[in-house]
Parts: structure tokens; C-alpha cells; sequence
């Protein structure tokens, strides 16, 4: 019923659905309604540019805006269905990291870094093995860099999740951005998980090296000197940025904006890139500067982390999406995983 009421309201109500108004004050030539349906206690809030007939209990919207609905976002929801506000005590979320698969500039061994780049065939593999392999693990928001090889990356991922729910990436760029990709169903919203792009998780800028050949490069200017470039902390390529600078914007972003969400409850998975992830592993881990040199990250390689009471506790690679160990680590991934199974077989 909830659905059928809330999509009826953006037509004509009929009087049947009982749909009372407890109208706020006209703004600015525009009224914005709170709708109380009685059969199902669905709160909606509409910006009603159209006219209401609340003698006949009939509304004619012309526009509402989704974003105002006050029904609990099942989108942004934890998996375990329980709301923000009830989890925000919540002791535990699944964090999974995971470099984009392999790219066309990997497989040419070219410094890519900031440039836009396309998975190559066996960077899509690697993508939907790695999608296999976190495929019971909750999911209830996708961060991704801006460049396109993350974004592949957490898609293709998706598509061997069993929960099988839609990533969905949301475009705030504007305001009409933002109103046109909007979604006016709560069913259909429960059945996605919104996708947030961040440039800030992007590869490091890689500077005059984008585009060169690494073993030519490590021959004009000595492999000691590329090895510095590319793994040192604080020393850039010329006019690139260090692992520290990236850091900068990657480490600040993972904790102004993602870290809040996993003590909320939710449960996240990060697509990104070797070194902008290096640098959230080395938060994460608390790394210093030089045990991060020696960290390594392979291409579409899924890592899990416990995201427990602010602490971060490094679970390792999910080997297989059945592997018992990644569910032997907390209660809640192995309650999803068998409410999942039970879902799955109904
Ligand atoms: O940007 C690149 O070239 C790769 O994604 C990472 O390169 P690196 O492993 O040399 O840092």
C-alpha cells in the first residue's frame, strides 16, 4: 500500500486513499505538503506546485521533490535493515577496499595517475572475481574515485553481489543534476545502493610521468630514482604529487565523509587506486612512512576491514565468497550471510 500511495501521489489521489493533508504555510507562491496516509503511516513531503483540492481529499501534484521525503532512505539503510539512527550505537560495519582491475595503461606499463582510463578485458574479470568474492558481504554505500577504472571496478562488482540491489551513482554536480536522477519510488530505492564519486580518491597526480613507459623511464633516469618517485612518502615525480600529498586529500575525505557513515552502521566498499588506497591503509593501519614503502596493492583484489568503535581491524582478502573465515570475524556479517542464504532460497 505504501508504494501504491506514495506513487499515486504524484497523480491524482482519490479520496479512497484516505490520504489527509496537514498542509505547512504556503511559501513563495508554492505550498509544501506533509501527507499522512493513514492506511500505511507513509509520511511523504511533497513541493507542490500544483493545486489541492483537500475538501475532496484529492491532490494534483505537479512536482514533488523525492528528496523530501521523511520515509527512512532504504537506500542509505544498513543492510541489517535497521535505520541510522537506531545503528549509530551500532559497534560494527564492513569496510572492503579495492584497487580498480587492471587498465589499459597497466597492461601497456604506463604511468597513469590522474589520466582517464578504461578497464582492460582481464581488469573486467578481475573486477566480477573480485565482485564474487565479497558477494555475501553487506553492502549499504559504494565510494569510488571520479575516474572511470574505479567506477568499472565497483559496478562490475556488483553484479555477482547475491543481494543483487542496483548501484546507483548519484549526480549532486547541480541542482538540476541532482532533481533529474531523482528516484520516486521507495521500493525501487530499497533495492539500490547509492554510489558517492570523489575526486579526492583519485590515483595520485602522477605529474610529468602520465603517460611514459615505467621501465623507460626507470632507464632515462635510473630505477633508484623511479623507485623514489613511486614509493617514497614524502619525495613527488617532477610536478606530481607525493604519496603524502595524496594522502592529504584522500585520508581527509575517508575521514570527513566515510568514516561517520561506518559509525553509523552502514557498510561501505571503496573502489579506487594503488596509491590513493595505499595512503587510506596507511591510516587505517597506522603505517609510518616507511613501512608504507614496502605496501603493495594488487588489481581488483578485494581487502576486508572491521570497522569496530572507531578502531579499524584488518581482516584480509576474502578468498571465496563462501570462505567461513570472513564470517567467523563478527556476528553481523554472519547473521546478512545467512539471512542471504535464506532469502536466496525461499
Ligand atoms: O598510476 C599508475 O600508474 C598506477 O595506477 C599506479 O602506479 P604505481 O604502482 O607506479 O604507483
Amino acid at each position: 500500500m505504501a508504494a501504491t500511495a506514495f506513487h499515486q501521489a504524484f497523480g491524482t489521489l482519490r479520496s479512497r486513499d484516505c490520504v489527509t493533508h496537514s498542509g505547512l504555510k504556503h511559501e513563495n507562491g508554492s505550498a509544501s505538503f506533509k501527507l499522512i496516509s493513514k492506511s500505511s503511516k507513509l509520511d511523504i513531503s511533497f513541493l507542490n506546485r500544483g493545486t489541492y483540492c483537500s475538501r475532496k481529499r484529492s491532490f494534483i501534484l505537479v512536482q514533488a521533490s523525492a528528496s523530501q521525503t521523511t520515509v527512512s532512505d532504504p537506500v542509505s539503510t544498513p543492510s541489517n535493515g535497521k535505520t541510522t539512527e537506531s545503528k549509530k550505537k551500532s559497534s560494527e560495519a564492513a569496510l572492503i577496499l579495492i584497487r580498480h582491475g587492471e587498465s589499459m595503461w597497466n597492461e601497456k606499463n604506463l604511468f597513469t595517475g590522474c589520466v582517464d582510463v578504461p578497464l582492460t578485458e582481464k581488469g573486467v574479470e578481475e573486477a566480477i572475481e573480485a565482485g564474487k568474492r565479497i558477494s555475501n558481504i553487506p553492502i549499504d554505500m559504494i565510494y569510488t574515485s571520479a575516474l572511470i577504472r574505479a567506477q568499472m571496478t565497483a559496478m562490475l562488482a556488483m553484479t555477482e553481489h547475491r543481494r543483487k540491489k542496483v548501484p546507483i551513482i548519484l549526480h549532486n554536480e547541480s541542482e538540476r543534476a541532482k532533481s533529474w536522477s531523482q528516484i520516486f519510488s521507495e521500493e525501487t530505492k530499497k533495492q539500490c545502493v547509492p554510489v558517492v564519486t570523489a575526486w579526492q580518491l583519485n590515483e595520485r597526480m602522477y605529474g610529468e610521468l602520465q603517460g611514459l613507459n615505467k621501465q623507460e623511464t626507470a632507464d632515462r633516469y635510473g630505477a633508484e630514482q623511479v623507485h623514489e618517485w613511486r614509493r617514497s612518502y614524502d619525495i613527488p615525480p617532477p610536478n606530481g604529487e607525493s604519496l603524502e600529498m595524496c594522502a592529504e586529500r584522500a585520508v581527509a575525505y575517508f575521514k570527513e565523509y566515510i568514516e561517520p557513515q561506518l559509525l553509523s552502521g552502514k557498510n561501505v566498499m571503496i573502489a579506487a587506486h594503488g596509491n590513493s588506497l595505499r595512503s587510506i591503509i596507511m591510516y587505517l593501519d597506522k603505517l609510518t612512512s616507511q613501512e608504507v614503502i614496502s605496501l603493495e596493492l594488487s588489481t581488483g583484489i578485494p581487502m576486508l576491514y572491521i570497522s569496530k568503535e572507531g578502531r579499524f581491524i584488518r581482516r584480509g582478502s576474502p578468498v571465496a565468497p563462501t570462505e567461513a573465515g570472513v564470517y567467523a570475524y563478527t556476528k553481523g556479517l554472519a547473521q546478512y550471510r545467512q539471512k542471504l542464504d535464506e532469502m536466496l532460497q525461499s
